[in-house]
C-alpha cells in the first residue's frame, strides 16, 4: 500500500502579525552591501565640502539610481525574522529607523540575547550628531527605546512603548563604541516594566525606564 502524505503548510507565526515576512538570511548580499554604502553615503554628505561641479554631478548620479531602484516597493510594515545567537527567533519592522536591516539610517544596531534580556554594540557617526561630537538627546533615547521594547518582545510578547523615562548622566561620545542594554524588570498582565542603559568606555552615559504594553497577537 502506497501512503500519500501532503506536505503539511507552516502556519504564520503570529507575531508576524499578517504582515509580510523576509528570514534575514535571505536578504541579499548585495542588498546589505547598498544599504551599507548608502549609510556611509549619508555621512559624507552630511560634511562634504566638495566643488559645486562634483556637487552637481552627485546629485544627478543620486536621482538616477533612486529612479531606478524605486521598483517593486516593499508593503509597508514587512517584517523581518532574525534568528538571534541562542537559536531562538525574533520579529521587526524591515526599515526600523534604529535597526532595520534595509535602513540605511540604522546605525546599525545589532542586539543579541543575555540573560533576562538583550545587548548589542553600535558606534555612532555625525549622522546622529546633536551637540558637537555627541549624540543626539532623541537618538539616545531611539536606542534605549529599541533596546528595551525588543527586550521586552523577546521575553514576553511584541508591545508598543507607553512610557519612557531617560535620565542623561554624561554626554554620549560619537565614534566611540557603545553598549547598549534592555532588560525585563517585571511583567504584570499587559504591561512589561523595562530598563536599559548605554555605556561608553564602561561608564553609563544613559539610562531608561519604561512602560511597555503587549498588543493583541491575533489567533
Ligand atoms: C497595530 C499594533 C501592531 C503592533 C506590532 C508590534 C510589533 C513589534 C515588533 C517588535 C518590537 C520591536 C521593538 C520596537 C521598539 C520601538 C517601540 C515603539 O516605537 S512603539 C511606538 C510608540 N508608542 C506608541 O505609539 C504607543 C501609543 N499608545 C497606544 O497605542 C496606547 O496608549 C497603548 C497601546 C500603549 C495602550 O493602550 P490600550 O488601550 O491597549 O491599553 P490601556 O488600557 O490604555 O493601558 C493598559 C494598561 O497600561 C496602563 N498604561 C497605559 N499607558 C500608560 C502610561 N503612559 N503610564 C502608565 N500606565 C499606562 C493603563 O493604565 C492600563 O493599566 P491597567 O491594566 O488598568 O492596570
Amino acid at each position: 500500500m502506497t501512503v500519500h502524505t501532503q506536505p503539511v503548510a507552516e502556519a504564520p507565526d503570529p507575531r508576524s502579525f499578517g504582515l509580510p515576512v523576509v528570514e534575514d538570511g535571505s536578504i541579499p548580499a548585495e542588498l546589505r552591501s547598498l544599504v551599507s554604502r548608502v549609510h556611509d553615503l549619508i555621512d559624507v554628505v552630511a560634511n562634504t565640502g566638495a566643488d559645486r561641479e562634483t556637487l552637481a554631478e552627485a546629485a544627478a548620479v543620486v536621482e538616477d539610481l533612486t529612479g531606478r531602484l524605486d521598483v517593486d516597493r516593499r508593503q509597508i510594515g514587512t517584517m523581518v525574522e532574525r534568528t538571534m545567537s541562542d537559536g531562538t527567533t525574533e520579529y521587526g519592522t524591515i526599515t526600523n529607523i534604529v535597526s532595520g536591516d534595509t535602513s540605511p539610517v540604522a546605525p546599525p544596531l545589532f542586539l543579541e540575547r543575555v540573560p533576562g534580556g538583550l545587548r548589542g554594540e553600535v558606534t555612532l557617526n555625525t549622522i546622529y550628531q546633536g551637540p558637537p561630537g555627541l549624540a543626539h538627546g532623541g537618538w539616545v533615547a531611539a536606542l534605549l527605546d529599541q533596546a528595551v521594547g525588543s527586550a521586552s518582545a523577546v521575553e514576553t510578547s511584541p508591545g508598543l512603548t507607553a512610557k519612557l523615562e531617560v535620565n542623561y548622566r554624561r554626554p554620549t561620545p560619537l565614534f566611540t563604541p557603545l553598549e547598549v542594554i534592555g532588560r525585563v524588570d517585571r511583567t504584570e498582565g499587559r504591561k512589561v516594566f523595562v530598563s536599559g542603559e548605554i555605556r561608553a568606555h564602561g561608564e553609563v552615559t544613559a539610562e531608561a525606564t519604561a512602560l511597555m504594553i503587549r498588543v493583541q497577537i491575533p489567533e
